[in-house]
């Protein structure tokens, strides 16, 4: 059986086929402001992004990502916390089956029924697989979601998860910009951490913004209407995809703010 969020396969047993699941830099962790130290030398990130790249939208049986042309510098990730051009790859969203959990960082232990990752590359690498294995490789822009006003631009995305309700079912998500969906303010925290899904690999320079975005409830119910199984197969709720705070491991966690 592969791995997913169920009681026989999930973040508890992933340590099995994945050792590096208990290793030094494992994401997410719970941030504590308090402990967090401001940084002053934190440049504001700097997002670039070109909704001519994007490209599709998929189902692949424990999110849904959408995913963007990575053959040019059009949309990039440059300045805060990295050195270098990172390019963005895909991004894709954890969540609860109810609005008291989803997120996978907390802030004080406090949830978010949902977690935005736009996931970036490091142009030193030739290809996003490349750079997955090496500690400098990829950076993780992450944003809360937390339920209010209804968010028009998630509006898009959710209105084509029709097509994509079944693991496996992809369709084509032309001209959306992802920028959208990033918050006003852009201050964040951040620390080195791990891909929060097998294969876990300890290559992620993780950015999490302070803001949330809005999403309502009704929006958040349409989170839970995709499967985790493919047609054909019993159905189950993609629901509460998402890994819990791992050990910090005397890991400093840096705000971009004060
Ligand atoms: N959830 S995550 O952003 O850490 C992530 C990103 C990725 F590109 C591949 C993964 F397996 C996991
Ligand atoms: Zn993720």
């Amino acid at each position: 059986m592969s791995w997913g969020y169920g009681a026989d396969n999930g973040p508890e047993k992933w340590v099995t086929n994945f050792p590096i699941a208990d290793g030094p830099r494992q994401s997410p962790i719970d941030i504590v402001p308090g402990e967090a130290s401001f940084d002053g030398g934190l440049k504001p990130l700097n997002l670039k992004y070109d909704p001519s790249t994007c490209l599709d939208i998929l189902n692949n049986g424990h999110s849904f990502q959408v995913t963007f042309a990575d053959d040019s510098d059009s949309s990039t990730l440059t300045d805060g916390p990295i050195s270098g051009i990172y390019r963005l790859k895909q991004f894709h969203f954890h969540w609860g089956a109810s609005d008291d959990r989803g997120s996978e960082h907390t802030v004080e232990g406090t949830k978010y029924p949902a977690e935005l990752h736009l996931v970036h590359w490091n142009t030193k690498y030739p290809s996003f697989g490349e750079a997955a294995g090496q500690p400098d490789g990829l950076a993780v822009v992450g944003v809360f979601l937390k339920t209010g006003d209804d968010n028009p631009s998630l509006q898009k995305i959710l209105d084509a998860f029709d097509a994509i309700k079944a693991k496996g079912k992809q369709t084509s998500f032309p001209g959306f910009d992802p920028a959208t969906l990033l918050p006003g303010c852009l201050d964040y925290w951040t620390y080195l951490g791990s891909l929060t899904t097998p294969p876990l690999l300890e290559s992620v320079t993780w950015i999490v913004c302070k803001e949330p975005i809005s999403v309502s409830c009704e929006q958040m119910a349409k989170f839970r209407s995709l499967l985790f199984s493919a047609e054909g197969e019993a159905e189950c709720c993609m629901v509460d995809n998402y890994r819990p705070p791992q050990p910090l491991k005397g890991r400093p966690v840096r705000a971009s703010f004060q």
